[in-house]
């Protein structure tokens, strides 16, 4: 028996992948075809494996490598050592700054933010390991559900058809640039997975263009919950104009102007409810727009808050504030989007639907993909994460990325971009 509990680590495997990833524009630019993925697996010497999911970039890949060597001999249950042995470990490059990431959308880029987000994929593996262990579901572990299903939301693009110059898969989705393209996706993705509510990804045409994009997401389904994020695209004033403009029929606005201070002068002039995944990404930015109210929701992400039980102590500070708490995505898995679900089910008062990019992700590395069901996803109550690895897709995604020459090893939208417009620089009204 103790032989079988035995949490020792005794292997550590990363796997960077390059996963297709169809041509979605953002204020940025656009997506490339492939985009890099790194996931982590941990075997205890009980045999058991778990696995985990983060960035797959260059940056984030040189942080794993030296901390998956420092975790043989370690314990899957030994978390809160998890981000000390990292900073001890690891040497988070000189030239991060905290300036704001602009090509990942998601806000400063501090030598803590690139380590936690590489440590949350090895916090989720030991969780999947050690609930595997003790036949418990990671949300078990982080304390157990209060609710067995977890709401998304429909994430719409403005898209192309195809990427620049025909690269990459295809898909049948077509393009989606104007208000009938984006109402007809969002019927597909209602079709598909049954999403009530709806966020469209803005920043991307003029303001004028993209209030008639909501407006006719508003009449098209009438009472449902709708959001536009432009990435922080808009000055204060165009911020407040919007506002205006579509107050009566947002759920919410998310990240209209970059920045706390900003951010802070469009919510004294709306009432329009302001939501952020790019001013507050990091435990020091909070006590700044809380204290300025320049947001009243936080959209967490467990891969750059450090991991679930992090999200957990962003939900308890959020709730003791009063400002509302649901979750960001990125381009991602589905072991990502397992862990999401965990705990997202653990939290208290999650009042608006989870984003996911997951619908657009045609390819994965786990045997069996989720499935929306009124735009909904079950929480597993299977021990661990209750995802299988799929070994030949991992091994087939992992080739493509040993096979690129490099230029899909970082994601890099305005590069993108600038395969279609060579003159391409980022917009802002
Ligand atoms: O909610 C957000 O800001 C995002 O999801 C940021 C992402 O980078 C998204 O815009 C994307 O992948 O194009
Ligand atoms: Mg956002």
């Amino acid at each position: 028996m103790a032989q079988q509990r035995d949490l020792t680590i005794t292997g550590v495997r990363l796997t960077p992948v390059l996963i297709s990833d169809p041509p979605l524009l953002n204020t940025q630019g656009v997506h490339q075809p492939y985009t890099p993925r790194l996931i982590v697996e941990v075997t205890t010497a009980a045999g058991v494996s778990g696995v985990g999911e983060t960035y797959g970039d260059t940056r984030y890949l040189e942080l794993a490598k030296p901390l998956a060597d420092a975790l043989q001999g370690c314990r899957v249950d030994d978390l809160n050592n998890l981000p000390i042995l990292a900073a001890l470990v690891c040497a988070v490059p000189e030239e991060t700054s905290d300036a704001v990431d602009a090509g990942g959308l998601r806000g400063v880029q501090t030598a803590d933010k690139l380590l936690l987000s590489v440590v949350s994929a090895f916090e989720v593996a030991c969780l999947d390991a050690l609930g595997k262990t003790l036949g418990l579901p990671v949300h078990a572990l982080l304390g157990g559900k209060v609710r067995d299903t977890v709401d998304y939301s429909a994430y719409l693009f403005y898209r192309w058809a195809e990427h620049p110059g025909g690269q990459g898969e295809k898909d049948d989705w077509g393009d989606a640039l104007d208000p009938a393209g984006v109402v007809a996706q969002a019927r597909r993705l209602v079709r598909e997975h049954g999403f009530t509510s709806f966020k469209l990804k803005g920043g991307v045409f003029a303001p004028e263009q993209e209030i008639a994009a909501v407006r006719a997401l508003a009449a098209a389904f009438p009472e449902q919950p709708l959001r536009l994020d432009p990435n922080g695209a808009w000055s204060v004033e165009t911020s407040l104009h919007v506002a205006r403009e579509l107050g009566d029929i947002l759920e919410y606005l998310e990240d209209p102007a970059a920045g706390t201070a900003l951010m802070a002068e469009v919510s004294a002039g709306t009432d329009v409810p302001l939501a952020t995944n790019m001013c507050v990404t990091t435990f020091p930015e909070i006590a700044e727009a809380f204290a300025k109210d320049a947001v009243q929701i936080v959209l967490s992400d467990h891969h750059y808050w450090g991991g679930l039980r992090n999200t957990r102590e962003l939900a308890a500070i959020c709730r003791t504030f009063g400002v509302g708490l649901s979750m960001h995505s990125n381009t991602h898995l589905g072991i990502s989007l397992a862990a999401m679900t965990h705990v997202a089910a653990t939290v208290p008062g999650l009042h608006h639907a989870c984003d996911s990019h997951y619908p657009w992700q045609a390819e994965d590395v786990i045997t069996r993909r989720h499935e929306f069901r009124g735009g909904r996803l079950n929480v597993s109550d299977a021990p661990g994460l209750g995802v299988e690895l799929d070994r030949a897709a991992l091994d087939a995604l992992h080739r493509r990325w040993l096979e690129d020459d490099g230029t899909f090893h970082e994601r890099d939208d305005a590069a993108a971009m600038r395969k279609a417009e060579p003159g391409w620089v980022t917009r802002r009204w």
